[in-house]
């Protein structure tokens, strides 16, 4: 069940795809197909426990749109894992990939369990044979579908799901590609656990950066001195909060579902996950105020609110009492669309999912790169690079009679390491992206970023069908 009652993602995600239609012209039948999910997988296996009883564990790979070929997606472990989660989080990653021009259809895969209730070797079990059971359909390999993580799963469990897939299939050369978010052991590429924090702050330091939107909204342009509640402190959370208070902006509150910390000096980020990780929550931490009810955190005033935990969280029951200026979804699908226009209605600006966390699929994009290519970047070229750089260097030298500091060198004759190379890439996409939307919203009066961001995807969508025709 999804949290909090009969909430459908799915719905809310087609609801949105109808209203950006009405700016296109789609035919149809094609906006039918385009909605719908392609295939929907849900199996059981059983678990079998110390004590000789056993578990029945329910799994899901959907597969929304296989208009371009991978379809990608992570995997969830989470007890709200049902249907309509993962068929709405996996038409999200359609929108998603299409909005940030990333060659892949839509895919999101889920287990129904809670993971902290489980043992690691019983988590290892689970993770090869959900593994095994996608092989056997051929819901997983580097051509067809290509998960990664998502909630409640990290590079631990993709390396368990890369052993198994080559287990099972030995002769694929490019097998190190079925799944990304994999350990650097295990080929994955530098940056990818950091990857979807990173693309919220950048995308977050672009939304502020434009004058005439933050002057609509009573905010001077620029992160820094910005105060920030964050909700959920894991991976996407955790590394929100940091890059964006390295760049200036104060983390006044940090929801977590077990309590939040309020503190208007500003929270050490480091601290707190520091504290969180041994403590398993924050009651005790001895700066700031405990929040025992969290989700009140979510109305407290700020100017901007990262909820990066789950879905359904600002409804239109807390809707009308949120004071942030602006919305960033760092989650999917954390505002439901009744919710969104009771926010728009006073004037917050909603940064969403679909562009706000595409980070993650496209640094993951870079290392199913990496797997095909079988070569790290800038393997090739950085000995060259430096080498031209320092050639360079020293003719400047000559000509001027003045020398360069060591520390100058070093920062012009540097090649470019993989790191550096991803996060290019990164804030390449996630900047083009964020104003190629917003340009789209103001083109079409609308206030939504969302609906923008949506008619930028859809029509790519349905180009890309219509030049594939229909089979047979
Ligand atoms: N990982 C990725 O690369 C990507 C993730 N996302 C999305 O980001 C969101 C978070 O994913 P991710 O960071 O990977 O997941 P994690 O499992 O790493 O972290 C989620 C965090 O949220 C906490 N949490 C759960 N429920 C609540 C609640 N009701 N209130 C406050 N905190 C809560 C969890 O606590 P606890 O651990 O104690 O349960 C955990 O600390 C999801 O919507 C996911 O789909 C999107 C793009 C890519
Ligand atoms: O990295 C990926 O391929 C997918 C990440 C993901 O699940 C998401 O963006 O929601």
């Amino acid at each position: 069940m999804a949290p909090q009652g009969e909430y459908s993602l799915f719905e809310d995600v087609c609801k949105v795809v109808d209203y950006a239609a009405s700016y296109l012209d789609i035919h149809p039948g094609l906006l039918e197909q385009i909605k719908l999910c392609n295939s929907v997988y849900k199996f059981h296996f059983p678990l079998k426990n110390a004590d000789g009883s056993y578990t029945v564990i329910e799994g899901y790979r959907v597969q929304h749109s296989h208009h371009k070929l991978p379809v990608k997606g992570g995997i969830r472990y989470s007890t709200y894992v049902d249907e309509e989660e993962v068929k709405g989080l996996a038409a999200l990653m359609t929108y998603k990939c299409a909005l940030v021009n990333i060659p892949y259809g839509g895919a999101k895969g889920g287990v129904s369990i809670d993971p902290t209730k489980y043992n690691v070797d019983q988590l290892e079990k689970i993770t090869r044979r959900y593994t095994a059971e996608l092989i056997k359909k051929k819901f997983i390999g580097p051509a067809i579908d290509v998960p990664a993580p998502d909630y409640g799963t990290g590079s631990r469990e993709m390396a368990w799901i890369v052993d198994t897939f080559e287990a099972f299939n030995p002769e694929v050369i490019n097998a190190k590609g079925c799944v990304t978010g994999k350990p650097l052991s295990q080929h994955g590429i530098d940056g990818r656990t950091e990857a979807t924090g990173m693309g919220v702050y950048i995308g977050i330091r672009e939304a502020v950066s434009v004058q005439e939107d933050m002057d609509q909204l009573d905010l001077s342009p620029g992160l820094e001195g910005k105060t920030i509640i964050v909700q959920g402190l894991g991976n996407v959370g955790y590394y929100s909060a940091k890059y964006l208070q390295e760049a200036g902006a104060k983390i006044i509150g940090i929801a977590e579902w077990n309590g939040g910390i309020w503190d208007e000096n500003g929270i050490d980020i480091d601290a707190l996950k520091t504290y969180q990780n041994k403590n398993k929550g924050f009651k005790g931490y001895e700066r700031g105020e405990f929040v025992e009810k969290s989700a009140e955190l979510l109305t407290y005033p700020c100017d901007i609110l990262v909820p990066a935990a789950l879905e359904n969280q600002i409804t239109s029951e807390n809707a009308p009492r949120i004071q942030a200026k602006i919305i960033a979804e760092a989650a999917n699908g954390p505002v439901t669309q009744d919710a969104e226009k009771i926010l728009l209605n006073k004037n917050i600006l909603v940064i969403p999912d679909m562009y706000l966390n595409a980070g993650g699929v496209t640094v993951s994009y870079f290392e199913w790169l990496k797997n095909l290519s079988r070569v790290s970047f800038g393997k090739l070229e950085k000995r060259y690079d430096m080498k031209k750089y320092e050639g360079l260097l020293e003719s400047i030298e000559k000509i001027t009679g003045d020398s360069f500091s060591d520390e100058q060198k070093q920062l012009i004759a540097r090649g470019a390491s993989e790191r550096d190379l991803v996060n290019s890439g990164l804030e390449e996409t996630m900047v083009t992206a964020y104003h190629h939307m917003n340009g789209v919203r103001k083109e079409k009066n609308l206030k939504s970023l969302r609906i923008a961001g949506f008619i930028v995807a859809l029509e790519r969508i349905a180009i890309s069908y219509t030049d594939l025709g229909i089979f047979p």
